[in-house]
């Protein structure tokens, strides 16, 4: 049975829109809504965020607010480290999805020679760098980040010296080698991309299971199918970003994309994944209660974080019906 450590990370500068910080307040609210004492029953570490930047000019146009985004990283990749030093299993709440790099380094310094596949259920396949980005925020680069895949063929930006050596400790972070290969990451549910991030798909062949697929053929069958792929690795990240659902079920998320999963089918598909004994940490991400209305999204979050947690413990249950 897995022992669990919760870090919550309230970091939203990397997001284009305000609010994701408050996300994991909304799923305490929503536990408490619940009726469950998830927050009180397990042990919560919390990782201090640097959102006052958000009050100072940004001066990094390709990467907004990168300095911020290095302390982030090395504050989530160094408790990361910790917990798993600790022989605990961390789940990470997180803000924006930009801080997830920093998880899977310290993942990659607790265990430097293991080779780490990485499941990204996601409505976006977040690949950029300050290179390619066409919005500058870095909630988009974390797997550039991790890969060192920075795509300058592609390139549409000039970003300014300082930019690109804060980009080079950012890849640092926790190891100086690259922490994942390309084709160790298997998306689920991207379906908003740009040119530039769909040649690194299909140079690396990185599979992208659908949400069509999802929906034919069961999202347990295709969670089976995410760690075959994977089944060299010998262990597992999961990253689960809530703008995999659809927006139709809740606005509350930053940059929502239609077609999205249903609530079940990531429930499912989350529950089946981290019953694989090589799961060694689960992340969620990107709550907005503040583009929400009655805290839907994370009410719905908080189901998929009791359950999946359930699961990774190995007491789930199967429900019925
Ligand atoms: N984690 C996220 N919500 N990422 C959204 C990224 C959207 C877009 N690809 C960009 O770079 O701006
Ligand atoms: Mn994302």
């Amino acid at each position: 049975m897995k022992d669990i450590k919760v870090l919550t990370v309230r970091s939203e500068i990397a997001a284009g829109t305000r609010g994701a910080g408050m996300g994991i307040d909304a799923l305490i609210v929503a536990s408490l809504g619940q009726h469950s004492s998830f927050f009180n029953e397990n042990t919560i570490q919390n990782i201090d965020d640097v959102n006052n930047i958000l009050f100072k000019n940004n001066n990094f146009l390709n990467a907004k607010h990168i300095d911020g985004v290095l302390t982030m990283l090395k504050r989530v990749s160094n408790n990361t480290y910790d917990t798993l030093a600790g022989g605990q299993t961390p789940i990470v709440l997180a803000g924006d999805h930009s801080t997830a790099a920093g998880t899977i380094s310290g993942i990659k310094q607790a265990y430097p020679n293991q080779r780490l596949g990485v499941i990204w259920i996601d409505a976006h396949a977040d690949f950029h760098s300050p290179y390619t980005t066409p919005s500058g925020n870095m909630h988009g680069m974390p797997l550039s980040m991790v890969t060192y895949v920075d795509n300058t063929e592609e390139g549409v930006n000039s970003p300014n010296q300082e930019t690109i050596e804060y980009w080079e400790e950012i890849k640092k972070v926790g190891t100086k080698e690259a922490k994942v290969k390309p084709e160790d990451i298997v998306f689920i549910g991207v379906r908003d991309t740009e040119g530039p991030e769909d040649v690194i798909l299909d140079k690396f062949g990185i599979r992208n299971i659908s949400v069509d697929e999802v929906r034919k053929n069961g999202p347990e069958v295709m969670a089976n199918d995410a760690l075959n792929i994977l089944k060299e690795c010998d262990m597992i990240y999961i990253s689960f970003d809530v703008d995999s659902m659809d927006p139709t079920i809740s606005k509350g998320t930053g940059t929502p994309v239609a077609n999205g999963l249903t609530v079940e089918e990531a429930l499912a598909i989350n529950k089946t994944l981290v019953a694989d004994e090589k799961v060694i940490c689960w992340e969620m991400v990107e709550v907005n209660p503040t583009l929400d209305q009655n805290n839907i999204m994370a009410n719905n979050a908080f189901k998929i974080l009791n359950e999946t947690v359930k699961s990774l413990k190995g007491k789930s249950i199967s429900l019925v019906g």
